[in-house]
């Protein structure tokens, strides 16, 4: 069983790329992002929440995500493997993920990073957001704002993982296929 999480700023490409990886190598693709955009689509209570702090480009509190985090790895009982993609993004969360995956006699492999630069990544943002009908694509400050909560907040992640040994980065600039052979070649070695 591996159990992957991928990790970036805001636009860096985990979602486009988890749908490869996932095929790939037969893993769960979990990202809080789509399960937070499903609620608010479908006015669910969850959706309702989250949506105020979304729309805001915040992140969404911890209890709240890591509750709803924990309630999809438990659907899926026979996965062979989890994909994370946008969780963890606070150190509480990782712990919890730990926690939890231990608690089940498992835990993760790797954490790997798409890197990018954040110039490049803004103008991405704002690209997708004239199509994706993304509230927090739309709006230049609300993007900034997202850098922000990923600078203070899940940045100091990657020394978390780094601690454990599992931290893995790999250049996020170039093309799709280019981008997943580099990730690729990083889950091949493990
Ligand atoms: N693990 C999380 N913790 C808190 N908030 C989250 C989490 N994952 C997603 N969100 C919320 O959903 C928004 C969109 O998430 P996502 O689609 O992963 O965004 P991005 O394109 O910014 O990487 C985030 O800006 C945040 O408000």
């Amino acid at each position: 069983m591996i159990n992957i999480v991928l990790f970036g700023k805001p636009g860096a490409g985990k979602g486009t790329q988890a749908e490869f990886l996932k095929e790939k190598y037969n893993l769960t693709h979990l990202s809080t992002g789509d399960i937070f955009r499903f609620n608010m689509k479908n006015n669910t209570p969850l959706g309702i929440e989250a949506k105020q702090y979304i729309d805001r480009g915040d992140l969404v509190p911890d209890s709240l995500t890591i509750n709803m985090l924990q309630d999809e790895v438990d659907k899926n009982p026979e996965s062979a493997g989890f994909l994370f993609d946008g969780f963890p993004r606070t150190l509480a969360q990782a712990d919890a993920l730990d926690q939890f995956l231990a608690s089940k006699g498992q835990s993760i492999t790797a954490t790997i990073a798409l890197e990018a630069d954040d110039e490049i990544l803004v103008k991405r943002l704002l690209e997708r957001g004239k199509t994706s009908g993304r509230a927090d694509d739309q709006d230049e400050e609300k993007i900034r704002n997202r850098y922000q909560e990923y600078n203070e907040k899940t940045a100091p992640l990657m020394d978390y993982y780094k601690q454990q040994n599992k931290f893995y980065a790999v250049d996020g600039i170039g093309t799709i296929a280019e981008i997943t052979a580099r990730l690729s070649n990083v889950i091949e070695n493990l």
